[in-house]
């Protein structure tokens, strides 16, 4: 069992209101690298509350969240946006790619923002992603020329554009038919099991659940168990 590189101690988010409105509660969880980690339970349970939560999209209205050890939950806006550009990917039901730009270009954007590469080696890198992926010959193609598990394969190969430790999906395969889901499942598998990286993925899909090397159960905004699972080998 490796550290944790994200610890929950106890976080909740209250939405103000007479009564105010608990999305969740008392959430303790470390999320490990090197694990896929399965975030599951019934609709309108907390899964996404919670993701957005762990991946400082959203703020904890109590207890405090600790990445490396840092309580990054007092921290302004701008410093949030910073460590999410640099330490977390993030993969959606939709792509949220721009169709104006082509899969390469999309790719690129992160690196550009984090602004660490000259051009020639961002675009390296983003090559090497896509190629990746399996998309090496479509890299210039815009989003609306890729099929739908194409795009998301691109949508993965932008997580990944500053090599982040944490990789967050919420429903991933939502949109997907079950072949491209099994390969977008196997390949945020790999980013744990070869890369090391710590990938969170919220899923109503079981099969999916089944796969991961730790499931967190939710009910009623609260994490009702975290169980570790022997899932079948890659
Ligand atoms: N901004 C908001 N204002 C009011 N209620 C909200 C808000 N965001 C979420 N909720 C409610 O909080 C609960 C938790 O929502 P959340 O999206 O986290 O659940 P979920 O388990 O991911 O659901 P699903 O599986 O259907 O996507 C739901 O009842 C939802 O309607």
């Amino acid at each position: 069992m490796s550290d944790p590189v994200l610890v929950a101690d106890r976080i909740g988010r209250a939405l103000p209101g007479d009564p105010p409105v608990t999305l969740v509660a008392e959430a303790s969880l470390g999320i490990e690298p090197g694990k896929f980690t399965a975030i599951v339970g019934p609709s309108g349970c907390g899964k996404s509350s919670l993701l957005y939560l762990l991946g400082l999209i959203d703020r904890p209205t109590s207890g405090r969240l600790l990445l490396d050890s840092q309580d990054v939950t007092p921290l302004s806006g701008d410093e949030r946006a910073r460590i999410r550009l640099e330490r977390f990917g993030f993969v959606f039901q939709f792509h949220f790619l721009l169709p104006e730009f082509t899969a390469l270009e999309n790719v690129m954007l992160p690196i550009r923002r984090l602004g660490r590469l000259a051009q020639p080696q961002a675009e390296a890198r983003a090559r090497d992603l896509l190629a990746a992926m399996g998309l090496a010959e479509k890299a210039d193609k815009p989003p609306d020329k890729l099929s739908g598990g194409e795009r998301q394969r691109v949508a993965i190969a932008r997580a990944l554009a500053n090599d982040p430790v944490l990789v967050l999906g919420d429903e991933p395969t939502g949109n997907l038919d079950s072949v491209n889901s099994a390969r977008v499942v196997d390949l945020l598998r790999d980013l744990a099991h070869q890369q090391g990286r710590a990938v969170v993925c919220v899923t109503h899909d079981l099969e999916i659940a089944a796969l991961a090397d730790i499931r967190v159960s939710m009910l009623d905004g609260r994490i009702s168990e975290i169980r570790r699972q022997d899932p079948p080998s890659a």
